[in-house]
């Protein structure tokens, strides 16, 4: 059986200050225990070890104790800190009992022999902790599997490089009030694969068309922080087959242990895959797999009592998930988060509400095991550190993987894989000599038709194109070089059935698709609407497309494999690709179950940049870093909102603890911040200027360092102070920007649109409310997503209707204006932001008046794929708006208007469907 310490409850005063006084009597021994082993006297075996680190001065007393791995009498093993460094700490104590096996000695006493201190086992001073090599040998990993590593917390924690960090910041605060006590933490066993029944074995296997786990799939289930449910970073090259360990993990979860699953997925493609191949397991186990993304998923969820749901979530709709359990006091339904590509966390935007989802996942409840899966990551410890998670990575990949990279007419092979110097990284394999005529050779002076003819169409290209145009241009390319015979004969009945369902389910093909479709070609990127995709995801898969030209996208957002991958340029957009980019693409070639061959990549590159091509592929793999800090904190600044919002964090000293478990504060010093509570002082100074929070009790005193600013306003009398445990709560704009789930900035300046156009709403259609939806998603200058085109916008002004006249006349956009734009062929100018918003607004006011995409599309020369996102876009603009409002009593008047743009955009503009969309069945999805 296995047993772990679990938190059972918050101290009372008395208890606490009980405990206080033995451990303050510790602290006050001026013991310097650094580490020690356990050592059995009667094999002369180190089973487990101890480290006690409690250092004069600092007051700090850290305590690691790990379980004895080799034999089935158990010591229990967790990581309890203990941080004193204030005196409001004091009050605060933790209780903790050991299990049997072993005691941790009362009194640590500096005059007591070490050897007293344990009955059967010894202290050993002076052994600094390493238990790396025991820690191997226990859990059965052979030293002899290249790349295997398994770290856990305790040696990350305990590393040479941990060691010049902040001890004190490795403390979590969650720990600090509360009692712990054993706990038989592994679930109700239901059967023989991993505790699950045999007919989720049959159905993985029968699902997945598979024989066995491999080797390492195994091992992972096995590892002791599986067994301790403790969390875990996996990372294998991609293609290891990660998913389905996570498969197995969440099974268990809902399954044996009856809790909720929350899977979080970078797009919402990859989650409605996951929805859909898990749904089979949902139905014969009897569970539930809901999708979470824009539109879709209930928060909170709603409550089923006989079974457990595995939400499957998009990273955005994890968070609101989440918050909504919080706020409704249901976070403990949870059991288990997994985090798929967990190195986004390190990525602009959506890294932010990442990292923030996870802080605020730990942080209120403890039990939550957290599993990340990732390929590509530099810097893994600081995510163990950051996520308190042990480490496995293993260097595997089922089907060979043959990397090249080719230069003029020479492909050389890389072999990174320590190598020291470029030359000895890439050699020579092979010169080109596709027989290209002069014409050929202008037209594609880099080869791709060639290379392309070597594989397709009997097995699968991937093309992968820094720009959405060049995917366009490149499909158009190879029609005009391919064998017409070869190509167009391979499955032609297949691919003339694939452009008839694409023009009855899209209503219209591109023109450019309709060209290269019969040759097996096909260009993807999100210009094309979601079905477009779907359909040509699907044609490639089995085998009637061959070849498809994407953006790097496609790599992390579709599963989709192939013989060989082509990279077309060492660029994505217009930036230089990064090494984890890099493994991504190439990472689609040779996927298990293509019948064995091995996957061929191709990076094109040219003399200009060869030497930066070899210095990507030989540094060492890109590093994950928190983006919480970017643009003044703006990430953190949001976390301390809604952590105030949603009553996890009382006072400024809570607010410290939450910001010290991101991933930030394991960073700061790197991205050259200043301490973490410096950092959080100066948001909520920012905050408190904009009346985002306030005292909720008027007796706080005076403090003139904190709030210096307000010195010419008021006088010292009204001054506030902030001490550590002041308590502050949000204002109701604060509590408006955090329920709509933006910054204070941003729910400002709605709130100051919404009170403007107030005062002349034109309500005679629905322009004017959309005009305000497009305003909360707007920029600047209003021309996010794509560029306004003036001569449509100048022909399109002059159709428009009576009723969308008057919103021109509230906005105060004169003819003069438009005529100006026009002849300037720019709307730069005084009146920009408004004729970009009104642009959008025209488009997406054809959409609810159900005007079919297509036609949306031509009208405005716009990618269909485009007008579907500004759709979606609207929908989660209209919800948030909704939100905002109901906080601010002087907007009770848009509340209706806007929850009804809200269910019209979600359901297309199509109102005879609204009874339909009624069913509780259809409805629940819709939540
Ligand atoms: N034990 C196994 N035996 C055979 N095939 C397997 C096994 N486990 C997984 N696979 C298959 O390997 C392929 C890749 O697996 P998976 O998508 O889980 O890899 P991954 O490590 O998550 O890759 P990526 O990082 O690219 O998402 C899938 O087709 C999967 O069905």
């Amino acid at each position: 059986m296995q047993r772990r310490i679990k938190r059972v409850r918050e101290l009372s005063p008395r208890e606490a200050e009980t405990e206080v006084t033995s451990k303050q009597r510790r602290l006050t021994n001026k013991v310097i225990l650094n580490a020690s082993n356990i050592w059995n006297e009667t094999d002369d075996s180190i089973f487990g070890n101890i480290s006690l680190d409690f250092k004069e001065n600092e007051d700090y007393l850290n305590v690691n104790i790990f379980r004895d791995l080799s034999s089935d009498s158990t010591i229990c093993g967790d990581n309890l800190n203990h941080c004193q460094n204030e005196k409001e700490d004091i009050s605060q104590s933790q209780l903790f009992e050991f299990n049997k096996t072993f005691k941790l000695p009362n009194d640590f006493q500096e005059e007591k022999p070490k050897d007293e201190l344990q009955g059967t086992y010894k202290f050993f001073d002076d052994i600094r902790m390493d238990c790396s090599e025991t820690i191997f040998k226990d859990v059965n990993i052979s030293q002899t599997n290249v790349g295997t590593l398994y770290e856990t917390r305790g040696d990350i924690q305990n590393s040479e490089d941990i060691k010049n960090h902040n001890l004190q910041g490795l403390s979590q605060i969650y720990w600090q009030t509360q009692a712990f006590e054993e706990e038989q933490c592994n679930f109700v066993s239901k059967g023989p694969f991993y505790g699950l029944p045999a007919k989720v074995e049959q159905l993985i296997y029968s699902s997945k068309g598979i024989k066995s786990l491999y080797d390492w799939q195994q091992e992972c289930l096995s590892l002791p922080a599986i067994n301790q449910r403790k969390n875990l970073i996996y990372a294998l090259p991609t293609s290891g087959g990660k998913t389905l360990v996570s498969e197995i993990l969440m099974l268990r979860e809902v399954l044996c242990r009856n809790k909720n699953v929350l899977f979080v997925l970078p797009y919402v493609s990859i989650v409605q895959e996951k929805v859909s191949s898990m749904s089979l397991f949902a139905l014969e186990m009897d569970f539930l797999i809901e999708e979470y993304t824009a539109g879709k998923g209930r928060c909170p969820p709603g409550k089923f009592w006989k079974r457990n749901s595995i939400f499957v979530a998009s990273i955005e709709k994890a968070a609101v998930l989440f918050d909504s359990l919080i706020d409704s006091k249901r976070a403990g339904e949870i059991g288990m988060i997994v985090v798929d590509e967990m190195h986004l966390i390190g990525e602009k935007g959506r890294g932010c509400t990442l990292e923030s989802f996870l802080t605020k996942a730990m942080f209120v409840n403890d039990e939550i095991q957290i599993v990340g899966m990732s390929a590509t990551i530099g810097n893994l410890r600081d995510l163990s550190q950051f996520l308190n998670a042990d480490v496995y990575t293993r260097n595997f990949r089922p089907v060979e993987l043959k990397e090249f990279i080719k230069c003029g007419n020479d492909i050389l092979s890389i072999d990174s894989n320590n190598k020291t110097s470029v030359e000895e990284c890439f050699q020579l394999h092979r010169s080109i000599n596709f027989k290209y005529n002069a014409q050929f050779q202008k037209v594609d002076p880099d080869h791709i038709a060639g290379l392309v003819s070597e594989t397709a169409p009997a097995e699968g290209v991937l093309i992968f194109c820094s720009t959405r145009k060049n995917c366009q241009n490149v499909a158009i390319l190879l029609t005009k070089l391919l064998s017409e015979q070869k190509f167009k004969n391979h499955r032609s009945r297949e691919k003339k059935d694939l452009l008839d369902a694409l023009e009855k389910i899209c209503g219209v093909i591109g023109s450019i698709l309709a060209d290269t479709i019969p040759f097996g070609i096909a260009y993807h990127h999100s210009g094309l609407t979601t079905d477009e995709r779907k359909y040509i995801e699907y044609a490639y898969r089995s085998g009637v497309l061959s070849v498809i030209c994407c953006t790097s996208t496609l790599a992390a957002g579709v599963n989709l494999p192939a013989k060989r991958v082509i990279i077309r340029a060492p660029y994505v957009g217009s930036s230089f690709m990064m090494l984890s980019q890099y493994k991504q693409m190439v990472g689609r070639a040779g996927r298990a179950g293509m019948g064995g061959s091995c996957g061929e990549s191709f990076i094109i590159c040219s003399s200009k940049d060869n030497f930066k091509v070899a210095q990507m592929l030989t540094s060492p793999m890109t590093k994950v870093l928190s983006s919480m800090y970017e643009e003044n904190a703006i990430g953190l600044q949001n976390l301390v909102l809604s952590a105030i919002g949603l009553n996890i964090a009382k006072c400024r000293r809570d607010l410290v603890k939450l910001a010290e478990t991101t991933l930030l504060f394991f960073q700061l010093h790197e991205l050259g911040g200043d301490s973490i509570e410096k950092t959080v002082l100066t948001i909520l100074k920012t905050m408190h200027k904009h009346s985002v929070w306030e005292f909720n009790s008027l007796k706080a005193g005076v403090d003139l360092s904190v709030f210096s600013y307000l010195d010419q306003s008021l006088n010292t009398t009204n001054k506030f102070a902030l001490c550590n445990t002041t308590k502050i709560q949000l204002t109701m704009i604060g509590k408006a920007a955090f329920k709509a789930g933006v910054d204070f900035i941003k729910a400002k300046a709605m709130a100051i649109e919404l009170r403007n156009s107030q005062k002349c709403m034109v309500l005679t259609n629905y322009s004017h409310l959309l005009y305000l939806v497009i305003s909360f998603n707007s920029n600047a200058t209003g021309n996010e997503m794509f560029q306004t085109n003036v001569s449509i916008l100048y022909r399109e002004y002059f159709k428009l209707d009576e009723n969308t006249g008057y919103l021109i006349k509230a906005l105060g956009i004169t003819e003069g204006q438009i005529i100006r734009m026009v002849k300037n062929m720019t709307t730069k100018g005084p009146v920009e932001l408004l004729l970009n918003r009104l642009y959008k607004t025209l488009i997406i006011t054809d959409i609810i008046n159900l005007m079919p995409i297509h036609l949306v599309a031509q009208k405005y020369d716009i990618d269909r794929g485009m007008i579907q996102t500004l759709t979606n876009q609207c929908i989660v603009s209209a919800n948030s708006i909704v939100r905002l409002c109901d906080q601010i009593e002087e907007f009770w008047c848009f509340l209706s208007l806007f929850e009804r743009i809200s269910t019209k955009l979600d359901k297309c503009g199509s109102v005879e469907l609204e009874p339909l969309l009624e069913l509780p069945a259809v409805k629940m999805n819709y939540g």
